[in-house]
């Protein structure tokens, strides 16, 4: 389970978390909302350790990985797909699949098959360079990417953000069955209510750096939530 507790985060004299809270737990979808600039990535950066907190602690599978760095936090089961993907665009298909590999033991450096049933559009461009892929092929292989370190929690900036609608659904559905797997915690930073609605558990939005509503889907003020989120 992944406990956030408390934290502030700062660049600068700027701050941009203020005291946040959030929790995910293995068979869940913990997901993130608020408009642009409130502090979301910001905290994802922060629960993978890409971004020091100044106050709180970020407590995972029990211990306390606050002062860990990202390479540490990524040995212990927590992978991130980046806003923007990040895919290596010389590298290839194979190739980027296989740098998730480097946190694994050697014995567990295969990729998983449920890789491809849920991204069959890879298979067949493992040959082909990152860059060459359309941005929803390289949305799903920043996703097969991360599912590759084998993760316990699954970090998701924004996977639909500039995506066209069928990888949209596409992505929903690769979220909806690693939840039932029940063996992951997600949590996943989400715009589009929409979305979030169909795949999430809790909700938590965020507002100016602090969390501002948080609760079950479902049992939240929808119109509230939605103020939040219009700009
Ligand atoms: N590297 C940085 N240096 C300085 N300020 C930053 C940095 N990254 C983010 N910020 C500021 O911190 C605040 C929160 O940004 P953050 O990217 O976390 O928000 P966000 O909700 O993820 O926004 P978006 O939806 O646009 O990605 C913003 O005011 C932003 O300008």
């Amino acid at each position: 389970m992944l406990s956030v507790d408390t934290i502030d985060l700062h660049y600068g004299a700027a701050q941009a978390l203020r005291g946040v809270s959030v929790e995910a737990s293995a068979g869940r979808v913990t997901c993130v909302m608020g408009r642009n600039g409130v502090g979301k990535t910001s905290l994802m950066r922060a629960v993978v350790g890409h971004q020091r907190v100044s106050r709180g602690r970020v407590l995972w599978d029990g211990a306390d990985v606050t002062g860990l760095g990202p390479a540490e936090r990524a040995r212990r089961g927590i992978a991130f797909v980046p806003q923007g993907r990040e895919v290596f665009p010389l590298l290839t298909v194979e190739e980027n699949l296989r740098t998730g590999f480097s946190v694994l033991p050697r014995a567990q450096r295969s990729i998983p098959d449920d890789v491809f049933s849920l991204f069959p559009v890879l298979s067949g461009m493992l040959r082909r360079r990152g860059g060459d892929l359309s941005g929803g092929q390289q949305q799903q292989l920043a996703i097969a990417r991360a599912l590759v370190m084998r993760p316990r929690l699954l970090v998701l900036d924004e996977p639909t953000e500039g995506i066209q609608p069928s990888i949209i659904k596409d992505i929903g559905r690769a979220i909806r069955y690693l939840r039932e797997r029940g063996d992951m915690a997600i949590l996943l930073v989400e715009q589009y209510y929409d979305f979030a609605r169909e795949l999430a558990d809790t909700i938590c939005v965020m507002d100016r750096g602090e969390v501002v509503m948080a609760g079950e889907t479902g049992r939240l003020d929808e119109a509230a939530l939605r103020r939040h989120l219009t700009v």
